[in-house]
């Protein structure tokens, strides 16, 4: 009846919105309009970048491929003390003595609150996640870390008046999304857990943004490739691997076909597009979530640049059809074409300029010793 039906919903009204394990405040649960204590000018009662030189800045998940290299750039900007790199994995030791280290799983809200609030986190990155092939290997835990952990990040940060980053990806986009290029604004069908907890993510940051305030600010990422960090179990990886492997052995077994075409960018524009869209004015961001982008290949164009460098790398191909059938279903040309206009994003690495990037860094002189 009426009167039930009323007591449930009001009771949900008054339940904790985001983790669903810890409420948020007294104060929230009587607010049945705002997922935290205050409204759209949270900032109030946190430290705004007016008080402080620079952003206090926290980075989730920043062991994987991406965080240590943010750390290091963010670290030259604002100042080492003013980036906390946090994981739940043991820090290697030069990490670990490369400044400010904590530990924080994004699944324990309590603990995540106690780091904003003991540290004046003004700027938090969120990068812990499951990627796409992990994630189909293991739904409930992707389905956990990357859906359940979001809500508790969105939370803290309405809560305190963080401006949010929260990266997106290529795999945001499913197979009837236009493929070539894909734009901004498109149907967003993913087929993965991975895909569908970043359309989530998206679409929670830019409701609480319009809803509350919140300064959440979103790039979808094409594949990024990195010399001095692994990449976490994604479809792009191999075209990380394939210079490990051609320098370690000569040899690279693919497994994507050789024609799977996917967009791509070396680590340096990844961590550039991070911080330059972090720092834009708010008026120049005419949306909350773009895409950005720096090249497109495929295996077979991959190997073909390396092989000009080394004529004797063999490529061959072994399909595993779980990466095949994802990357089928992705962009193969991403359109940024809004971030180049808004914020003024413009990639320095091409397919050359990342080849001979990676082939520097692994050093000329085990090149050569291989030659001999
Ligand atoms: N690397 C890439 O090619 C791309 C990455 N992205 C996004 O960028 C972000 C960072 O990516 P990567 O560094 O490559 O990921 P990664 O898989 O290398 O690292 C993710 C990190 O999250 C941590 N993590 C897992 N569960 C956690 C939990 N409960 N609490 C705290 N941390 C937890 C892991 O320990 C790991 O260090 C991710 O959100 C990813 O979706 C988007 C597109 C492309
Ligand atoms: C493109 C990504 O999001 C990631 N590298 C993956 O392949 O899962």
């Amino acid at each position: 009846n009426f009167s039930t039906l009323s007591k449930v919903a009001k009771q949900a009204l008054l339940s904790t919105p985001g983790c669903g394990c810890q409420p948020l405040t007294v104060a929230v649960r009587n607010i049945s309009f705002s997922p935290r204590q205050v409204t759209s000018d949270a900032s109030f009662h946190s430290v705004s970048f007016s008080e402080t030189d620079h952003p206090k800045v926290l980075i989730t998940g920043g062991l994987g491929q991406l965080g240590v290299g943010l750390a290091k750039l963010l670290r030259k900007r604002f100042g080492k003390n003013n980036v906390i790199l946090s994981d739940i994995r043991k820090p290697p030791s030069n990490v670990f003595h490369s400044g400010p280290f904590i530990y924080s799983d994004i699944l324990d809200y309590k603990n995540l609150r106690e780091i904003v609030v003991n540290n004046r986190i003004t700027w938090l990155v969120h990068y812990s996640a499951l990627l796409s092939a992990v994630g189909e290997a293991n739904v409930a835990l992707a389905r956990s870390v990357n859906i359940t952990g979001l809500h508790n990040i969105l939370d803290i940060a309405a809560e305190h008046g963080l401006r949010l980053f929260v990266p997106s990806t290529i795999g945001a986009f499913g197979p009837t999304s236009p493929r070539n290029p894909t734009p901004d604004l498109c149907v967003q069908r993913p087929r993965t857990i991975y895909g569908v907890s970043k359309v989530h993510a998206e679409l929670m940051g830019e409701y609480y943004h319009h809803r509350y305030g919140l300064d959440f600010r979103c790039l979808r990422y094409p594949g990024i490739i990195s010399a001095d960090s692994m990449p976490g179990g994604g479809t792009t990886d191999y075209a990380v691997q394939i210079f490990h492997d051609a320098i370690k052995t000569g040899k690279f077994e693919c497994n994507l076909k050789p024609d799977t075409r996917l967009p791509m960018m070396y680590i340096d524009d990844c961590l550039r597009a991070t911080l330059e869209v972090m720092e834009a004015p708010a008026d120049t961001l005419s949306m909350r979530t773009y895409n950005i982008n720096a090249m497109s290949f495929t295996p077979e164009e991959l190997a073909q640049e390396l092989q000009k460098q080394m004529s004797e790398l063999e490529v061959t191909y072994e399909v595993d059809h779980v990466r095949q059938a994802i990357a089928d279903s992705w962009p193969m040309n991403f359109d940024d074409s809004n971030a180049r206009k808004d914020w003024g994003w413009k990639h320095d690495y091409d397919l050359p300029e990342l080849v001979q990037t990676m082939l520097n860094y692994f050093g000329a002189d085990t090149l050569m010793a291989r030659a001999n």
